[in-house]
């Protein structure tokens, strides 16, 4: 794909959209389906790349999928049929998958090589392969990057461990491979992360138990299959949340969106800042849902600290474009985390922003925003998605508020989360 003109000031966002289906859940429902007894039926799995790469690996390990018009039907193995596969894994650029897989399959008793593309080898992998190496895995690594080779696994055993990063997807991980092992595990959590693996479990019938910040899994690897609804991604609808505030005489509703309390930061932080949301809370299924409407509205500045991060983690780019647009100047820290997703996304959106007029600090653990900031280029200028999937969908909302020419390159890296953003895009231009 070549660089892609953007759509700069001058129009409004205006009308409903509904949203793909949540990618943490997706990954999640694939990965449990595959593993439950019986037929699992998902209603709105995101249909991306990413979780493809989950689904794609399941195939490799001989589980099967049927569609069934838009759900996926997953004709679950128990963990003890599963076939070793003929090729490495390739997890593509999904750490999701490959964090999460790496614990699901850690009792496999063959040998399984993890590979990845450029952007997912240069993140770290030693997060999840030492807790794993604790319960009993051998791992052949360098660097502790892909490909990583998981030798044949016998016995697991329980383990007590304390999460050194806030990450989700090492919690599930260890969660996943603790149901495997021959004793209980204990996963304390100093900062409580998206629990869509917790919940998920319960689905497919089984309880982890949870004792303020420790989680308890006792070993059970006996799923039963069921019918998920993947609620829409609250990550995806974020971008329409920032869009609509920002871009003047503006006005939409974000359809079936997920509002997980772990994962509702980025509702929580554009309140502090001001802004008002319309909910329409839905009948609650094991995730809850909601209609969002959203108006243009004045932000002012605010603080974002490391307590704040794991919920609105994937969101942060957008965080700060907000807050270049806010009264005041915003200070946010503790998310070092953000150095080591599919970017540097310090580093690409500090640089990228830049570029369009912002004032921005990049810090070792955050970001100091300037606010107040308009938006423009004397030139015409092209900003880098940088092969990351938000930092492209966040420029692009960028954009809208830049006066002047403006393309963006790597515009494919949507693909990744969000297939159908320029397509939503142009639905709501008016
Ligand atoms: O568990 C998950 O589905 C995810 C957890 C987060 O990663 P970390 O666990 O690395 O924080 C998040 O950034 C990622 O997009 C999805
Ligand atoms: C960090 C992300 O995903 P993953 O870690 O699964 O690649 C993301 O979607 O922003």
């Amino acid at each position: 794909m070549g660089n892609l003109k953007l759509q700069t000031v001058g129009k409004h966002l205006r009308g409903t959209l509904t949203m793909p289906g949540d990618k943490s859940i997706s990954h999640r429902a694939v990965m449990l389906g595959s593993i439950a007894s019986g037929d699992t039926h998902i209603k709105n799995l995101l249909d991306s790349q990413d979780v493809n790469s989950t689904i794609t690996a399941m195939s490799n390990l001989g589980v099967t999928f049927d569609r069934d018009g838009d759900d996926l039907i997953v004709h679950g193995k128990s963990l003890d049929m599963l076939i070793e596969p003929t090729q490495m894994l390739n997890m593509e650029n999904s750490g999701t998958s490959a964090r999460l897989l790496m614990g699901l399959l850690a009792k496999q008793p063959f040998t399984l090589t993890f590979r990845g593309d450029s952007s997912l080898s240069k993140r770290p992998f030693g997060r999840v392969i030492k807790p794993l190496m604790a319960m009993g895995v051998s791992f052949v690594t360098k660097n502790d990057r892909l490909p990583i080779t998981k030798l044949a696994t016998k016995h697991l055993k329980g383990i007590t461990y304390e999460l050194p990063v806030a990450s989700a997807q090492v919690k599930s991980a260890i969660i996943l491979a603790a149901l495997q092992a021959d004793s209980t595990t204990t996963i304390i959590e100093p900062i409580a992360t998206r629990d869509h693996t917790e919940r998920m479990l319960a689905s497919f019938g089984v309880q982890l138990e949870r004792d303020n910040n420790r989680i308890i899994v006792a070993p059970q690897t006996k799923l039963t299959a069921t019918n998920i609804q993947v609620p829409g991604d609250i990550s995806s609808a974020a971008y329409w949340l920032v869009a609509a505030l920002l871009v003047p005489d503006s006005e939409l509703t974000l359809q079936q969106v997920g509002i997980n309390p772990t994962r509702t930061g980025i509702i929580n932080i554009l309140s502090r800042m001001g802004a008002s949301f319309d909910l329409d809370k839905a009948k609650t299924t094991s995730e809850p849902m909601a209609n969002i409407r959203v108006q243009s509205q004045e932000l002012h500045g605010t603080t974002v600290t490391a307590t704040d991060v794991p919920t609105m983690i994937d969101e942060m780019p957008l965080v700060v474009l907000a807050a270049t647009q806010a009264q005041g100047d915003t200070l946010i820290t503790g998310a070092s985390e953000l150095h080591v997703k599919e970017s540097d996304r310090i580093a690409t959106v500090t640089t990228q922003l830049n570029k369009l007029g912002a004032h921005i600090e990049a810090k070792e653990d955050g970001f100091y925003v300037h606010g107040g900031t308009p938006l423009h280029v004397t030139e015409p200028t092209t900003v880098d998605s940088c092969g990351d999937h938000r930092v492209g969908m966040m420029l692009t909302i960028a954009a809208l508020i830049t006066e002047g020419d403006v393309s963006l390159a790597r515009a494919d890296a949507v693909n990744i989360s969000y297939p159908q953003f320029f397509e939503d895009l142009n639905e709501v231009l008016s």
